[in-house]
């Protein structure tokens, strides 16, 4: 498979995204991100962040491809997990940044997924008030959403992501052949992202996901599906947040389904939902409201929900979630205005807006509508 480059532009900074897949001898390409590096002006120490499961499998060939290029590197790892997506997390990085030296032209890489993605990216841009930083994702959701765009941060007790920074990657590496070891469970959850770029801005995206006769499993993917799927998916995110890197506006889009999602993930305690897995529901139930406003079809929601379940996604609200826990969480939004919960909502497959225009009555309705029985 041909290596693929998508740049991001922005007003202030401008870097690559390489979808690259050629295996090396460790049977993946990591080992050549040093050399990239390099090639990008990178260089002295690097401190990869990961956890110990990942370093297992990745680590070494990165580590090598680093000190080849002439970086030291060293290790940080952490646990693994959404419960431990804190600034507690972030003061251990923090403490080792500082026992190992890192100076203002040092790099912090994250080797992981969303969680360890959003850390690490959060660590560089507090450290010294802002280090370079480059994204190695390993699971399907950071390789197609979250490595991407430079939202950066941790979870509060109160809410999601409530603490973070906007700090772009020097560079987003990701190769494909590491998602062999991924779950089956989290390579679903990433399908959520996916579905959602179908539906807020690529119709394309949509009806190739609905083509596949299965895709809930990475071995229900060829190559080339998969390298379309990373590819379409960068663009998609690129191309919103090219146009609106600080979500002053159009870049709420790429929110949607996370309103209620969100919240169920912050009232759940992070430990029943998988962080797609609750977008996924947030979706469904984003397609009744518009449903209960007028903006959808009966026919668009259930095609939606359709695409949600053959990804082996949840699709119904769960029973027994107090309505006043899920109002709570939702007042903590980031798109809170003027006290007024904000949802984004669908007016066809491929458009999407973000709207105040629905009362908390509607919403309630349309979780109630979506409850498992
Ligand atoms: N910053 C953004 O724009 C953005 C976008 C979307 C999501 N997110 C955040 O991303 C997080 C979710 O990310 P996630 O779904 O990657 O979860 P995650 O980081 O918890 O990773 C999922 C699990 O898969 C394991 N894993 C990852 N890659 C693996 C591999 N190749 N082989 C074996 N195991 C592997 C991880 O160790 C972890 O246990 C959430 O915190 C979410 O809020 C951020
Ligand atoms: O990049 C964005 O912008 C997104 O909203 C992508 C989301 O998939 C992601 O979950 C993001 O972390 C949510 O951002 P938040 O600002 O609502 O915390
Ligand atoms: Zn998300």
């Amino acid at each position: 498979m041909d290596p693929r480059l998508i740049p991001v532009k922005l007003p202030s900074s401008q870097y690559d995204i390489c979808i690259h897949s050629a295996e090396g001898p460790s049977g993946h390409s990591l080992i050549q991100l040093g050399s990239q590096m390099r090639a990008r002006g990178l260089s002295g120490k690097a401190l990869v962040v990961s956890h110990p499961v990942i370093a297992k499998h990745f680590a070494a060939g990165l580590m090598q491809g680093l000190q080849t290029a002439g970086f030291t590197a060293q290790l940080c790892l952490l646990p693994a997990g959404e419960r431990f997506k804190t600034p507690r997390s972030i003061a251990k990085i923090h403490d080792a940044a500082l026992a190992f030296g890192l100076e203002r032209s040092s790099t912090l890489i994250a080797l992981g997924g969303g969680v360890i993605g959003d850390m690490a990216g959060f660590a560089a841009a507090t450290w010294l008030r802002g280090i370079p930083f480059v994204q190695v994702p390993t699971s399907l959701l950071a390789m197609v959403d979250a490595s991407i765009g430079g939202k950066t941060g941790v979870n509060h007790p109160k809410g999601k992501n409530l603490i973070g920074a906007f700090h772009q990657p020097r560079l987003v590496w990701i190769d494909p052949t590491v998602l062999k070891t991924l779950p089956g469970r989290e390579f679903s959850s990433a399908l959520a992202e996916v579905i959602k770029y179908g539906v807020i801005q690529a119709p394309d995206v949509f009806e190739f996901l609905e083509d596949r006769p299965k895709l809930s499993r990475y071995a229900d993917f060829t190559p080339a599906d998969l390298q379309h799927l990373l590819v379409r998916s960068a663009e998609c995110k690129a191309w919103v947040v090219q146009q609106d890197e600080k979500e002053g506006g159009l870049r709420a889009i790429l929110n949607y389904g996370h309103t209620l999602g969100h919240a169920l993930e912050s009232v759940t305690h992070y430990r029943r939902y998988l962080h797609g897995e609750a977008v996924a529901i947030g979706m469904v139930a984003a397609g009744e409201i518009a449903q209960r406003i007028g903006w959808w079809s009966v026919a668009e929601a259930e095609r939606q929900r359709r695409l949600i379940e053959k990804a082996g996604l949840p699709s119904q609200w769960p029973t027994g979630i107090p309505w006043e826990a899920v109002l709570q969480a939702m007042q903590a939004d980031k798109k809170v205005k003027q006290g007024r919960i904000r949802f984004i909502l669908p007016h066809q497959i491929g458009q999407a807006e973000l709207t105040d225009q629905v009362n908390l009555e509607q919403v309630r309705a349309a979780v109630e509508a979506i409850t498992a029985a």
